[in-house]
């Protein structure tokens, strides 16, 4: 059954650890990511009070005056590091349409710790393990946003187990192309905005994913993010309290010969007449596997009547791609 809205799924059963648990999880992912491409995670085991403490400090970082901000501005347009303001990017640009730019502002960091080797830092790892920079005078920052940098990468981890169990390969099979995942987190502020705003300008323009997944903790505010089904509607994704929503991205298609879909999706503005503060902050952690791990259709994915649909290409390729296609369009690179 193709579903036209996005599924709330329990890993309850999954993290339980017994064979008819994980079966269970992995058919209603199976069947979400082949329908919308989105799906919201309960009980996944991230502690409540680090979302908190993040959520918090985050929304104690927005509030900085610009000038302080622009202190940890991008580094450099190929660095996904660091400050943008608003209408600095837009990601339907990705599209390679003409959009007005995002009414967002965000701050990225990728890993920390990076070893001091050739694989992190020779010429094949690129800009992918830049390092990370760091507002001052906010204590407790840097401390909670490496913290959940590292329990996204945890329970990435265990989705992507879920994936392959959904998938119909070994539950660790891709366990060695994301052990030196190359993820990016960001955490986006929505201000509310009463005028000025063009014609077709929203929060975040229509658009695809890139990597593997993105696991985002959204917010309860007005004017949140909406999914193109299979019928062409745009349907609200549903604000579950303590809840995760989990998408796949172009990479996943890609990796999967478009059996599961990569789906189109915007963050619209709130209500016109809305007399309301209605800004909006969301933490998203984009999941893209090792830059060296080979993209090529999965094993099960394809036949004689369906041969493969893509060329094999690396993580590190495939994210380059899009950016290279990012600066092309517009004056940002975004997620
Ligand atoms: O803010 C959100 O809820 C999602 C934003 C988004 O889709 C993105 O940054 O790729
Ligand atoms: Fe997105």
């Amino acid at each position: 059954m193709i579903l036209q809205h996005v599924p709330i799924i329990d890993l309850q059963p999954y993290f339980s650890g017994t064979s008819e648990g994980k079966e269970k999880v992995a058919e209603a992912v199976d069947q979400a990511c082949r329908s919308i491409g989105f799906l919201v995670i309960v009980n996944h085991q991230i502690p409540r009070e680090l979302i908190e403490r993040v959520y918090v400090l985050t929304r104690r970082f927005f509030a900085l005056p610009l000038e302080e901000k622009r202190k940890v501005d991008r580094p450099s347009p190929d660095m996904v590091r660091g400050y943008s303001g608003v209408a600095e990017e837009g990601l339907s640009y990705s599209l390679e349409e003409e959009a007005p730019p995002d009414l967002k502002e965000s701050f990225s960091i990728g890993p920390s710790n990076v070893p001091d080797d050739e694989y992190h830092r020779g010429k094949a790892a690129g800009p992918h393990f830049a390092p990370n920079v760091w507002p001052e005078n906010l204590p407790g920052f840097k401390e909670a946003y490496e913290e959940y940098f590292q329990v996204m990468s945890e329970l990435a981890a265990a989705m992507m187990r879920i994936f392959a169990l959904a998938l119909k390969l070994p539950e660790h099979y891709f366990d060695d192309k994301i052990d030196e995942h190359i993820s990016m987190f960001r955490s986006l502020s929505y201000p509310h905005l009463k005028d000025g705003i063009q014609p077709g300008q929203m929060r975040a323009g229509a658009h695809t994913d890139y990597g593997s997944m993105t696991i985002v903790r959204p917010d309860s505010a007005r004017g949140g993010l909406q999914v193109c089904n299979r019928d062409g509607n745009w349907v609200d994704v549903p604000h579950v309290e303590d809840g995760f929503v989990v998408n796949i991205g172009d990479l996943m298609m890609q990796w999967t010969n478009d059996e599961w879909i990569s789906t189109l999706h915007r963050v619209i503005n709130p209500p016109e007449d809305s007399t309301s503060d209605d800004k909006r902050q969301s933490l998203v952690f984009f999941h893209q596997p090792n830059y060296d791990a080979v993209i090529e259709c999965l094993p099960g994915c394809s036949s004689a009547a369906n041969p493969p649909h893509y060329r094999p290409i690396t993580s590190g390729d495939h994210l380059h791609s899009k950016f290279v296609k990012q600066t092309t369009f517009g004056k940002g690179i975004a997620a």
